[in-house]
């Protein structure tokens, strides 16, 4: 059905119509979660209530932000000079060098204490094209600057996520972000929702393609490295991951009249094996939790931004760590980000991998089906790593 879009209406009142047939219970994070929705269709994974659009909001003279975009806590300082920034890995000597050489080995040796320390890097030459790079970026620009009547068709309905709106919004007493998103699932191509990829324009929908086909390339060529490194079996990593689940959102943060007191995103982790972020133009926004301090990753020419989502820190056994991240508004310079999410295939069981089970001589982590761990993700409102606190097996981590 399709939803009577608030967007158009006046921003005065932030009002919009309570959807009737939305599970209060849904916000449950407890395993209970898992119990919800077994009628659901198999393909969705998750709905969101419809929230007005910020970049309309952003467009009327306003010297003050409405409340549902007012934070109270958010204050996090930033890290001072003495803390080491994100590491950067060379992925031509990962990829390229003879696995023997001493420049593989070190290379590798970086990537796995990045990803058990940090859970977030940056990659440089990474393979993908810088053509393909700039045409796409052109064309995420050119898609958040079509006319709100087009949008409006590719919005998203109120079963479901896929589409222009934000996500994890599941009351009406929430806190908003300062930030449009467009969120599609572009991987395996049967679980393309076709009704919104049709809409999509032509060219957008071209580059997206190759551009997610690019995205599961370098993703599973990191995957297998980070097998190497974890001494994990990497037929295991392969079996898991040929035919895995991508998504991609593309976030628009507009100016802010009050950037002090609001989010472009709210700290949270992903809830994929790994996200690639390309920061579409050179304002700064991001940033990480590492050691309880907030550490800004500065958008570098030619690099993505990789990070462990919950998925790795699970299939690691815990060896390498999701991170908390958050993105900041400034009053001067809207930022776009496009992030990539990757995860295991659907139909499967996450857990530990088993090999790295066997060596460590125990599991960290419960296993479940892969859909109903995104279906529990997607009901609940983000809140930092809580929701992979209840898929740990708390005997076993200390
Ligand atoms: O825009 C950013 O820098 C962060 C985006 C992000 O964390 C996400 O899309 O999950
Ligand atoms: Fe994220």
């Amino acid at each position: 059905m399709k939803n009577s879009n608030p967007i158009s209406k006046g921003f005065s009142t932030f009002k919009r119509e309570r959807v009737d047939n939305y599970k209060g219970s849904l916000v449950s994070t407890s395993m209970e979660t898992y119990k919800e929705e077994e009628d659901h269709e198999a393909v969705n994974l998750g709905r969101s209530l419809i929230v007005p659009s910020v970049q309309e909001l952003a467009k009327l003279p306003l010297t003050k932000i409405p409340l549902r975009y007012v934070r109270q806590y958010h204050h996090h300082p930033l890290s001072d000079d003495t803390t080491p920034s994100v590491p950067i890995i060379d992925l031509r000597n990962l990829l390229a060098a003879a696995s023997g050489s001493s420049t593989y080995s070190s290379e590798l040796n970086k990537l796995h204490t990045a990803s058990k320390q940090w859970g977030f890097f940056q990659v440089i030459n990474h393979g993908v094209s810088e053509s393909l790079l700039e045409d796409f970026k052109r064309e995420v620009l050119n898609f958040f600057k079509l006319p709100m009547e087009e949008k409006q068709k590719l919005w998203q309905e109120e079963d479901n996520h896929e589409g222009f709106g934000q996500l994890f919004v599941v009351s009406e007493e929430q806190k908003l972000d300062w930030s449009d998103m467009f969120y599609v699932t572009t991987l395996p191509h049967d679980l393309h929702r076709s009704q919104l990829f049709q809409k999509l324009p032509l060219i957008l929908r071209e580059k997206l393609e190759a551009y997610s086909k690019e995205m599961k390339k370098l993703a599973m060529g990191i995957l297998g490295q980070m097998a190497k490194a974890l001494e994990m079996d990497g037929d295991e990593m392969r079996e898991l991951f040929h035919d895995g689940v991508q998504s991609i959102r593309m976030n628009y943060y507009p100016t802010c009249p009050e950037p002090e007191l609001a989010l472009g995103f709210s700290p949270h982790s992903d809830a994929d094996a790994l996200t690639i972020l390309y920061q579409l133009n050179q304002t700064e926004g991001l940033r990480i939790r590492k050691d309880g301090k907030w550490v800004a990753i500065k958008p570098l020419p030619n690099a993505l931004v990789v990070n462990i989502g919950d998925i790795m820190e699970i299939v690691s056994n815990g060896v390498y760590k999701s991170i908390e991240h958050q993105a900041t508004v400034n009053s001067n310079n809207e930022r776009f980000s496009v992030a990539t999410f990757y995860s295991s295939n659907m139909g499967t069981e996450l857990g530990p991998a088993r090999s790295l089970v066997a060596k460590h001589k125990v599991a960290n982590f419960r296993r479940v089906p892969l859909e109903k761990y995104f279906k529990g993700f997607f009901a609940q409102k983000l809140n930092g790593k809580s929701y992979l606190d209840f898929m740990k097996l708390q005997e076993n981590v200390t």
